[in-house]
């Protein structure tokens, strides 16, 4: 038996660094500095892991960094204030809002609080329903991350067939609207908690995206041999953390992105191209 060709994410996004470092030096020499902001709020480990991987990136390409901290308690108002901070702040010239929030934050209120032309997510409600509209703005990370993977590694994507598993707001959803805009024209099957027989939409897929939060989901038979698989959602478990790729997909797949190593190190590349694309665009 074959094992996949690995996708790797670390090897891409370092590309992808080398090129940005270019751009900040040519930004700096205009004039322009690029700064990422970022809002955590509580102490969720993983979340303050992600976050200070952030900013170890931005100082490995040149972009400067404010780091906001609120704690678990914080109100809707101080979340609220941090990001009307931001918009005004000079030296920031795109920021995110790390989630999950706490509960007890009305998540889409403070995404609408942040000014569209500073949302380095692409969560923005003006900048999703540009997406819609095929007008230029900052993309979500993480499916802008997995289609410049895929793109490095000459994977395939206009007309071909994708089953994207999991619709949550920073993968499925956005991805299936950037997969079906003109410039990619891929087919798209999104699938969710009641869909029913998923295997059989997988089966049918040139590339499948697994994006759910359900450890080890996508079993070797749901896969057509030779496929392309990314493993994009994790579960941290006391052993360690799990993709929702089983393991032996590995035996089947032409191509696999694995969870770690994988879309995730994209993701923080692409989060530095919003933030360098919205500094030279303005
Ligand atoms: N506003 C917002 N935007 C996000 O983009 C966002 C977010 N909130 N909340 C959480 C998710 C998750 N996410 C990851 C980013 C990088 C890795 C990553 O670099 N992973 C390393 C391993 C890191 C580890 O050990 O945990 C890897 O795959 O090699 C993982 C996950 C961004 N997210």
């Amino acid at each position: 038996m074959t094992t996949a060709t690995l996708l790797d994410g670390k090897a891409a996004a370092a590309d992808t660094k080398r090129e940005l470092t270019e751009r900040v030096e040519t930004l700096k020499s205009r004039g322009i500095a690029p700064g990422l902001g970022t809002v955590l709020v509580g102490d969720d480990p993983a979340s303050h892991s992600y976050v200070g991987g952030k900013h170890r990136d931005c100082a490995q390409v040149g972009i400067a960094s404010i780091r906001v901290e609120l704690p678990g308690t914080a109100t809707q108002a101080d979340v609220e204030a941090a990001v009307l901070k931001l918009n005004a702040d000079p030296a920031c010239t795109g920021f995110i809002v790390q989630l999950p929030l706490p509960a007890h934050i009305d998540t889409h209120a403070v995404l609408e609080l942040i000014d569209p032309a500073k949302d380095a997510d692409g969560l923005h409600p003006a900048n999703l329903g540009r997406l819609v509209l095929g007008m230029p703005g900052p993309l979500p990370c993480t499916p802008r991350g997995i289609i410049d993977l895929l793109r490095r590694n000459h994977v395939p994507v206009t007309g071909q067939q994708f089953c994207v598993i999991g619709c949550g707001l920073t993968v499925g959803r956005p991805l299936g609207l950037m997969l079906t805009r003109s410039s990619e024209h891929a087919t798209v099957t999104l699938c969710h908690e009641a869909t029913q027989d998923i295997a059989a939409h997988a089966r049918a897929a040139d590339v499948v995206v697994a994006a759910a939060g359900v450890a080890h989901l996508v079993k070797p038979d749901w896969i057509k041999p030779g496929a392309t698989v990314l493993s994009v959602g994790i579960t941290r478990t006391v052993e360690g953390i799990l993709g929702d790729v089983h393991p032996d997909v590995d035996q089947v797949a032409g191509s696999l992105a694995p969870p770690v190593g994988g879309v995730g190190p994209m993701t923080r590349a692409m989060l530095l191209t919003n933030i360098v694309e919205a500094a030279e665009r303005n």
